[in-house]
């Protein structure tokens, strides 16, 4: 039965709204995305056409991740996500979470330190056979277990695998992947010119499992020799050799068996290439390739028998101790899985990482210890036989007991003690550690000596702390959840019971949050606006790629394009071409030329079902997520983030607007896919984090009246020509100067994604997320730290946000009255005014723009821009209300 909170609950209540507020209040004067649900943000390391990529820190474990954000405007979003949550495999990037809020999409994403391996070949020039039958067997065993599961990746290359800690190939980047079954053919053209096999090229009809093998062949080449294959200035000309010549090898680098790969992998007729078992069981690769195909398949096993989770002995005493903890069991076993990409499962994978990591690390302790301990023993036992007592237990950061410190006093001076070969005299007193056994409550144990001359503090430590603040974490966050849901219920009559734990709240919270509003040093939004109007103009006055002006003066080298990409996979269509060779992508398909110069005329099916587009609908979808009581994500509070456009507070009606009708649609839509995968869909709206959501609704209503303004930058941006022109050498080495691919990254990118840019009718926020500066020192810090003192940072270091001298309050009225016996430090006022300052760059508008930066084409193209804006998409309301936008999407998206 649902209770009505007592006077003092709804108090407290109030008073965790009022922070919350308070909090907001300041993080919308923040220039810089801090947060992302759980996640830390700590610098960006990538970028790509839909979005950035950034380090992040799981905040409740310290692990590190990647958040890679895409705009929801992109088509192969959907796509990506939903087959890249169905791997979970050694070699493959794992997505742990995916993240929705008001414009973007954020997966989160496995760290990879060790970058791509386009940058490894690039750092070592050539990879030797040896490592480079290792690092390949772990792709090609990726790319097995995804054609097992029916999947085709269609975009193998250097720059989608990346690089573990260890050295380990893991492959990212699911935006062409599809399902694909034997005996069928695909039509749509997809991929880089360099790694296309002859028949795409052909514009043939093709077999998906082919063209990855193929891929295969350019990459086993490429990190062998240095160079790739088939590689000219001309496209023309890479084509032609694609599809006619043989690869020139190098005897200084190839051996015969790479050779023999190499050359079937290379095979024009697509039915002469070996099958990816067969590769696995080439020669060249040797035991690497058995021993993986040995692992796919045990794990393809468990996968179809529904056994891959919780079966291990590490995964039980896992569940246990969050079980121990106050975690719902069975939430965690749902999310993981469902595969919800929620953020239990990801709490769940991270922490397993960890345990699986530490399982080892004591594995080959005890065997060292156990090792040398006998050694010593056998040295110490005829001159002394010194009494033990355990001083104190050491218990792992998982509250796992390993042993105790053991002191041994040595009466005698004098006496000589042997340590190995080693010998130490006038030892009177030796800190000896004993190794009692791992099950705590063995009674008798046989203590097994070593000296340690240090003591092992670093594992003492209390034994449930870690799970615990974990769990306190979740609580709190969801605390936080539930008090807005009950603010904006507070019609209602229906209360959370959770709601009665509410005074386990830590009441410092507030004092502490002030703590927490430490300055970081950012681009502020006004640098970046600037910066991207700037950008434009630089473009027409011919300025040096890589600069950026402002106030006519050359200010900084633009980062942005730091790393240039391949030219990047595209719908291909040629200038050339005469016929309709692609129906899978005829009536929405970008076509792009070769080099990607050429637009031709973009048509978009009015009939594509829309994306869900809008936040305040995703929660619909993603109900099942939250049923734990520890799931971040807030149900409730996505509405209410989308409803800001319209009213910050509570409307009583649900608020669903015309978007949900869309939104509808497209649920309806993607709940097919679901069906047919027979996975939930993905969670969604990790709305507990107020900056995430709410600046991100914030940015969107601050620019609700700039699309026009965005395409115009898009266009503009497009309209590079520089960056338009192809210039490519010969095959050549690898060299930081041999930018080869990397250039036209984001022109090229956004046709790879299947979408011309500047098309969609999108809000993009002025504000730009900017990375936080927190450096690689302060990650260095947290790791170095043990756990302890680590966790201890928990909560102190949640937020840091900075003040702009500009922001006025915008007019707000709020329906929360200060009760007059509340004692709460929340600074509740009737009404709150906010405005944005009149020199505020938020403020500017399309209208804004000097006219000659306004765009009357769209680059590249004979397309015009009706009042600067593509004509080709016409779904937005008369009204302009953002609310009612659907978007038309590359239907690819939803076939090929
Ligand atoms: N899991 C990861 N670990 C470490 N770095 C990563 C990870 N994912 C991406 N990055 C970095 O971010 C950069 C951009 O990522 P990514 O290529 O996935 O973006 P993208 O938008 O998909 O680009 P594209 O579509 O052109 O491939 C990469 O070059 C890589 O260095």
């Amino acid at each position: 039965m649902k209770m009505q909170p007592s006077r003092a609950e709804q108090n407290q209540i109030k008073a965790i709204i009022g922070n919350s507020y308070n909090k907001l209040y300041s993080q919308l004067n923040s220039n810089e995305l801090n947060e992302v649900g759980n996640y830390k943000i700590l610098k960006q390391i990538g970028e790509g056409s839909f979005g950035k990529v950034y380090l992040a820190l799981h905040k409740p474990t310290h692990k590190k991740v990647v958040l890679k954000s895409s705009d929801k405007t992109d088509p192969n979003v959907v796509r990506e996500i939903f087959y890249h949550r169905q791997f979970d495999f050694p070699y493959i990037t794992k997505l742990y979470e995916v993240i929705i809020t008001e414009t973007k999409v954020w997966m989160v994403i496995e760290y990879c330190p060790n970058k791509e391996l386009y940058d490894y070949l690039l750092s070592k020039k050539r990879i030797s056979l040896d490592e480079s039958a290792r690092i390949f067997a772990q792709i090609v065993g990726a790319v097995y277990y995804a054609h097992s599961l029916s999947c085709v990746h269609r975009d193998l290359k250097l720059e989608n695998i990346l690089l573990d800690k260890d050295n380990n190939a893991k492959l990212t980047d699911f935006g062409f992947t599809r399902d694909f079954s034997k005996n069928t053919q695909l039509e749509t053209i997809c991929g880089t010119t360099v790694y296309m096999a002859p028949e795409l090229l052909r514009r043939e009809k093709y077999d998906g499992y082919k063209i990855d093998i193929w891929a295969l062949g350019i990459l086993l080449y490429t990190i062998i020799n240095g160079t790739m294959p088939f590689d000219e200035d001309d496209p023309k000309k890479t084509e032609l050799k694609i599809i006619s010549a043989s690869p020139d090898y190098d005897n200084k680098y190839f051996n015969d068996d790479s050779i023999d790969l190499v050359n079937r992998l290379l095979s024009k007729d697509p039915s002469m290439r070996p099958t990816i078992e067969q590769i696995l069981m080439h020669p060249f690769l040797a035991s690497y390739g058995q021993d993986i195909m040995r692992t796919s398949d045990n794990i393809l096993q468990s996968q179809k028998l529904g056994v891959l989770y919780f079966h291990s002995k590490v995964e039980h005493l896992l569940l246990k101790k969050l079980k121990k903890s106050g975690f719902d069991r069975q939430a965690i076993k749902s999310s993981v899985q469902k595969r919800k990409c929620d953020s239990l499962s990801s709490l769940w994978f991270l922490l397993l990482e960890e345990e699986k990591y530490r399982a080892e690390q004591r594995n080959s302790k005890f065997t060292t210890r156990n090792f040398s301990v006998k050694k010593v023993v056998d040295a110490v036992q005829p001159v002394v036989q010194p009494v033990i007592q355990p001083t104190t237990a050491i218990i792992d950061s998982h509250g796992e007991y390993i042993g105790a410190t053991l002191v041994a006093t040595i009466s005698a001076p004098g006496i000589a003690l042997n340590k190995g070969r080693e010998q130490l005299t006038n030892v009177r007193k030796a800190t000896v550690e004993c190794i009692i056994d791992s099950t705590p409550n063995k009674s008798t144990p046989s203590p097994q000596l070593t000296l340690n001359s240090q003591s092992p503090s670093r594992l003492v430590h209390s034994k449930d702390n870690f799970f615990k603040k974990v769990s306190k974490f979740f609580k709190n966050k969801k605390l936080n959840t539930d008090a807005e849901s009950f603010i904006s219920q507070k019609n209602s009559s229906n209360i959370h019971d959770s709601h009665s734990s509410i005074h386990d709240r830590n009441s410092n919270e507030s004092k502490k949050d002030e703590n927490d509003r430490t300055l970081r040093p950012t681009i502020s939004s006004r640098n970046n606006h600037q910066a991207l109007n700037m950008e434009s103009k630089k473009q027409e006055n011919g300025v040096a790629e890589g600069t950026f002006m402002v106030n006519n003066k050359k200010k900084v080298e633009e980062p942005r394009l730091k790393k240039f990409k391949s030219a990047t996979s595209s719908e291909f269509s040629y200038n050339d071409s005469t016929g309709n060779y692609d129906s899978e992508s005829t009536n929405h398909a970008i076509h792009v030329s070769n080099d990607g110069v050429k637009l031709q005329n973009l048509k978009i099916s009015s009939n594509i079902p829309p994306r869900p587009v809008l936040l305040s609908n995703l929660s619909e979808i993603s109900n099942d997520t939250f049923n734990s009581d520890y799931s971040t994500d807030g149900n409730s509070s996505s509405i209410k983030i989308a409803d800001t456009t319209q009213s910050f507070f509570p409307q009583g009606n649900g608020g669903l607007s015309q978007s949900s009708l869309a939104a509808d649609k497209s649920i309806i839509h993607i709940n097919k896919k679901i069906i047919r995968r027979e996975l939930s869909f993905i969670s969604s709206a990790s709305s507990t984090s107020e900056l995430s959501s709410r600046a991100d609704s914030f940015y969107d209503l601050a620019t609700a009246s700039l699309p026009k303004a965005k395409e115009s930058r898009k266009a503009l941006r497009s309209s590079n020509k520089e960056m338009n022109s192809a210039n490519f050498e010969a095959p050549r080495f690898w060299s930081p100067n041999s930018s080869y691919h990397r250039r036209n990254n984001m022109r090229r990118r956004s046709q790879k994604r299947g979408i011309l840019q500047g098309t969609v009718n999108d809000t993009q926020p002025i504000i730009q997320e900017e990375s936080s500066s927190v450096n690689d020192d302060y990650i260095q810090d947290v790791q170095s730290l043990p756990n302890s003192e680590r966790l201890e940072m928990d909560g102190d270091d949640q937020e840091s946000v900075t003040h702009s001298e500009n922001f006025r309050p915008l007019v707000m009225k709020t329906s929360i009255k200060k009760e007059k016996s509340d004692k709460s430090d929340f600074d509740v006022r009737k009404t709150t005014q906010r405005s944005f300052s009149p020199d505020s760059n938020w403020s500017r508008t399309y209208s804004d723009l000097s006219d000659d930066l306004k765009p009357n084409k769209i680059m590249g193209t004979d397309e015009p821009l009706e009042n600067g804006k593509p004509h080709i998409i016409d779904n937005e309301s008369d009204d302009g209300d953002e609310e009612s936008v659907q978007l038309s999407v590359n239907s690819d998206n939803f076939s090929d």
